[in-house]
């Protein structure tokens, strides 16, 4: 059952097993313990540690759950709403959050994360801000981040600068969509150097010899793009979505996330029972 869902809507129902009623508070068990500032240290080394994109799913695989991995776009409407909204999303029992950053010539996004990334970018968002950012968040959350982000961004700063940047304000993964699996060797040497989970994708239309080559490499999970087109909420996912599981299933042990247009708890089950 080491499966899930990604979601881009604020999604709050999780598929499957009994669920601890999710916190009203907004601050995190985390948070609870930094903000007030007035914990003993003694207490913070008590916080639960958070941990990476595969040992989160080890976790929750324990416990007979799937995975519920919302994505939201940095900076839209501003960043300061993004470090609220990471935080309203941990404590609503996020599994892993998506954090998008925005860039001007995306490929794949749909209407709705485009119109998010114009927002940001009109705003001047840019990574140097959306670090800083996370600087001050990441250790109020406990769910790990995985930082989505197009190859530019990454190319301009360096890989291997990049990676060391964003494990330093703790992101624990790592999306890259415009990257080829035959491209993706500096990536995944610099990501591995630094402890960073780079997630590869798979599609409908990946040839299964090429989708075993990327599940082999893929850290963290492997991210099931359930339909050709763009992202963006869809009626009902792809009833090939089923059998797309089933050939990656065979091909690995690895966690599998299921994203595109999953915006239902409907979405989660197919035919009444669990997709995966
Ligand atoms: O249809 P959705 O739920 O918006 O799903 C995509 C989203 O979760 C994120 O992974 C994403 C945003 N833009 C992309 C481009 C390519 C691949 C993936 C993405």
């Amino acid at each position: 059952m080491a499966s899930a869902l990604k979601a881009t809507a604020f999604l709050q129902s999780r598929a499957g097993g009994s669920e601890n009623p999710p916190s009203v508070s907004l601050l995190s068990r985390k948070s609870s313990f930094s903000v007030r500032g007035l914990t003993p240290m003694s207490a913070l080394s008590t916080a639960p540690k958070t941990v990476g994109l595969s040992q989160t799913f080890t976790r929750l695989k324990e416990q007979g759950k799937v995975a519920f991995i919302p994505y939201i776009t940095a900076g839209d409407p501003d960043l300061s709403t993004t470090a609220e909204a990471l935080k309203v999303l941990d404590s609503c029992g996020s599994d892993i959050i998506e954090l998008g950053v925005p860039y001007s010539d995306p490929l794949a996004d749909g209407p709705v994360i485009q119109a998010a990334a114009t927002r940001s970018l009109t705003k001047g968002t840019n990574l140097d801000a959306i670090i800083s950012m996370l600087k001050g968040v990441v250790p109020l959350l406990s769910c790990p981040i995985a930082l989505f982000a197009y190859y530019n961004p990454i190319l301009k700063r360096g890989v291997g600068k990049f990676m060391q940047t964003i494990r330093e304000v703790g992101v624990h993964g790592l999306v890259v969509p415009d990257v080829p699996l035959e491209e993706t060797e500096v990536l995944r040497h610099e990501a591995l150097k630094n402890g960073i989970e780079l997630v590869l994708l798979t599609t409908p239309t990946t040839p299964i010899d090429r989708m075993k080559a990327i599940v082999d490499v893929s850290e963290g999970f492997v991210y099931l793009v359930s339909a050709v087109g763009v992202t963006g909420a869809r009626a009902s996912v792809s009833g090939k979505v089923q059998s797309l599981l089933k050939e990656i299933k065979k091909a690995t042990t690895k966690p599998v996330a299921v994203g595109f247009g999953i915006s239902k708890p409907e979405h989660v089950k197919q035919d009444g029972e669990r997709m995966v």
